[in-house]
């Protein structure tokens, strides 16, 4: 079957960036999945909240002087004015800092790209999604990992009816990062022990949100209600570095989410395992070019990402490159940046796009990950009861 293909660009659109300056994380993630897309040129910037980084950092990234800037809410003013101001803005701030600063940039009717969790509660994704209704602005949320092709492949082979309908889901993300006492010098994790700037949760709210996203976008189902437990397993902190969550999805299919920073030889462990009552898939973010098949009473089936073999047509849309010339992380950030900016280009051409083309995470979902973090503290602090997620 021949991969549907993505719309070509008629011309890059230009982007801004809010965070991501000297010593943070994620800011370069966005910044490679912006040059692999090749749909972007980004020409601005306010890079930290401190004036003489923000200058230095926009140097770093060799931004003209006169777009560098040290508030974000001047770059959003000084944007909308210039005609070839930016179209879109790439949030990569702490989670605290996301409302205000979408806030800005919606009101100077720039499209929003926004790192998770979108805010702190369901009350602030409420007045953005009042926002958008009044504006209709793309605002996209970066959830990558769905971006790889061999994690369509099994949501489009879910939807195929390759596994039957599913009985039962798990996922884990797990990783390592808080079995020791951080670093007192790192910029990501200052503000990732503070309930202030995080939120209710820790790595419930940072890791798991990824966990959610992936489970309901390859199962195609809703979790209704979960209950969660949360540990410290690794060097002592206040917040969680562990959760335990039982799922009830919406179709009735029990599941599990194993989220943990303190388990030792995991670097980026986000994997699933989903069974229904025809077969099951399973796929590892750390092995992220397989996808094991397991058609009941038939042979196992090892799918490797690359062109044709079994690849369904909306994961193939996405290889870049031959069958075992590895594809990773990266390439999944320039995906979803090419996804982006079909989503951008057509609401600012007033094009409209198949149905389908595009799977990308909205406010919708960015609330969700949010209503989440939410339940599964409720649910802690409760002794673990059941609690809605609906
Ligand atoms: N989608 C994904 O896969 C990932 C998402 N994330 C998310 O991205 C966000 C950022 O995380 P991370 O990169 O780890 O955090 P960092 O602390 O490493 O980086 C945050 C950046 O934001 C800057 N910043 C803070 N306030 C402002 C402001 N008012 N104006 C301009 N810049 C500002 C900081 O600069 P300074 O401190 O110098 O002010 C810093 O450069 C979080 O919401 C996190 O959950 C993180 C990792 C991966
Ligand atoms: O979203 C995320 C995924 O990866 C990071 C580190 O590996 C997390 O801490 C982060 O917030």
């Amino acid at each position: 079957m021949e991969a549907a293909e993505y719309p070509k660009a008629s011309r890059r659109l230009r982007l801004g960036i809010v965070g991501g300056g000297r010593g943070a994380l994620v800011g370069q993630w966005h910044w490679t999945g912006v040059r692999l897309s090749n749909r972007w040129d980004l020409v601005a910037g306010a890079l930290s909240a401190n004036p003489e980084t923000a200058v230095a950092s926009g140097r770093d990234w060799l931004l003209a002087e006169d777009r560098i800037y040290t508030d974000y809410r001047e770059m959003a003013r000084a944007e909308a004015a210039r005609p070839d101001g930016i179209e879109a803005v790439a949030i990569c701030t702490p989670n605290w800092s996301h409302r205000p600063i979408a806030e800005a940039f919606m009101d100077a009717g720039i499209d929003i790209i926004c790192d998770k969790p979108i805010a702190m509660t369901p009350e602030d994704c409420e007045a953005l999604a009042a926002k958008q209704a009044e504006t209709g602005l793309v605002f996209a949320v970066t959830h990558p990992y769905t971006y790889h092709p061999m994690a369509r492949q099994a949501r489009e082979m879910v939807a195929a009816g390759a596994i039957g309908e599913v009985r039962q889901a798990l996922v884990e993300y797990v990783q390592e990062g808080a079995t020791e006492p951080p670093d007192p010098n790192s910029k990501p994790m200052a503000w990732r022990r503070d309930p202030d700037k995080i939120g209710r949760a820790s790595a419930t709210g940072d890791i798991g949100t990824h966990a959610l996203h992936m489970i309901e976008f390859v199962t195609h189902l809703e979790v209704a209600r979960l209950r969660a437990d949360f540990h410290v397993c690794g060097a002592p902190q206040d917040m969680e570095d562990t959760a335990f969550l039982s799922l009830a999805f919406d179709n009735g299919a029990p599941g599990s989410m194993w989220v943990t920073q303190a388990a030792p030889g995991n670097y980026c462990g986000l994997r699933f395992r989903v069974f229904g009552t025809k077969g099951g898939l399973e796929w590892d973010q750390e092995s992220p070019e397989t996808l094991r098949y397991t058609p009941y009473r038939e042979p196992e089936q090892i799918i490797v990402r690359g062109h044709g073999a079994g690849m369904l047509p909306a994961a193939e849309r996405m290889v870049l490159l031959p069958r075992g010339h590895g594809e990773t992380l990266s390439d999944a950030w320039g995906n979803l940046y090419t996804e982006i900016a079909i989503a951008v280009e057509a609401r600012r051409s007033g094009q409209t796009l198949p149905e389908g083309l595009l799977a990308l995470p909205g406010l919708p979902d960015g609330a969700r990950g949010v209503r989440f973090i939410h339940a599964a503290a409720d649910s802690h602090e409760a002794g673990g009861a059941w609690t809605d997620l609906t």
